[in-house]
């Protein structure tokens, strides 16, 4: 079976520092992508979803090449931790802009909307403007615009880092569910080696610029750490 997401040799340079990526991960499900500060998380994200174009490599999705693809056509949603709302847009349309920015939807798409909103927990949400909501909602509503547009790689960075704990932990709960029920994709930028170790299947670990660790969460550890007990 050919690997989900395969990327060999993605180079870039920023002011003389080199960023080169290597990895590949075989199978759908929930991948946390970890390192230190500059260490070249976000850089990587920048050049799977397309903003930015790496000197050499390739980038492989299941059969597609992605590496030349523009930023629209590859099959990827990007979730930030600010979630994106329009302040001036209500929850239904914040999430149809995912499915059509010029929002002419038919009626099977407006079905699918509320069907997102129900997916998360906003059913009866669509008239509700942004400072209407809490950040776990504004969290729901960027899941839901997520979910509408059925791309099949998602990546997020940092989605939870404004929530609080408790929130972190049933957002995370939520995103894992939606992961496994879409058969998805999804790469999420965590700092967190507790939200690491409890949801995410396999790590990414980035240090300087380059993949350090690619593979399944149980047999990742820092220095320093204990490896996980046998259970
Ligand atoms: N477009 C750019 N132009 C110049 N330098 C850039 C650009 N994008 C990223 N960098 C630099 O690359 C380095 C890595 O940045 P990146 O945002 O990928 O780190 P990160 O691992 O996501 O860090 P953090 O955890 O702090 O968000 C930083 O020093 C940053 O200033």
């Amino acid at each position: 079976m050919s690997p989900a997401l395969k990327a060999d040799d993605l180079t870039i340079h920023y002011e003389g520092r080199a960023f080169r990526y290597s990895f590949s991960v075989s199978s759908p499900g929930l991948v946390a992508v970890t390192g230190p500060s500059g260490a070249g998380k976000s850089t990587l994200f920048q050049i799977l979803s397309g903003f930015a174009t790496p000197e050499t490599g390739t980038l492989r999705f299941g059969e597609q090449d992605l590496t030349d693809l523009p930023p629209g056509k590859r099959p990827v949603t990007l979730v930030f931790q600010d979630h994106n709302l329009f302040a001036h847009l209500d929850v239904f349309t914040n999430v149809a802009l995912g499915l059509a920015p010029d929002l002419r939807l038919g009626a099977g798409q407006k079905e699918a909307v509320e069907a997102a909103l129900d997916r998360v927990g906003l059913g009866g949400f669509s008239k509700r403007m942004p400072e209407a909501l809490s950040g776990g909602e504004k969290q729901r509503v960027a899941f839901a615009r997520a979910l509408v547009r059925k791309r099949p790689l998602l990546l997020l960075d940092e989605p939870f880092a404004s929530l609080d704990p408790d929130l972190r932990l049933s957002m995370g709960s939520l995103l894992l569910d939606m992961v496994r029920d879409g058969n998805m994709l999804a790469l999420m930028i965590s700092h967190d080696r507790t939200e690491v170790r409890r949801f995410a299947d396999h790590v990414i670990a980035i240090e300087d610029g380059k993949v350090t660790y690619c593979g399944p969460t149980a047999a990742w550890y820092l220095p320093g750490e204990p490896p996980e007990p046998e259970s």
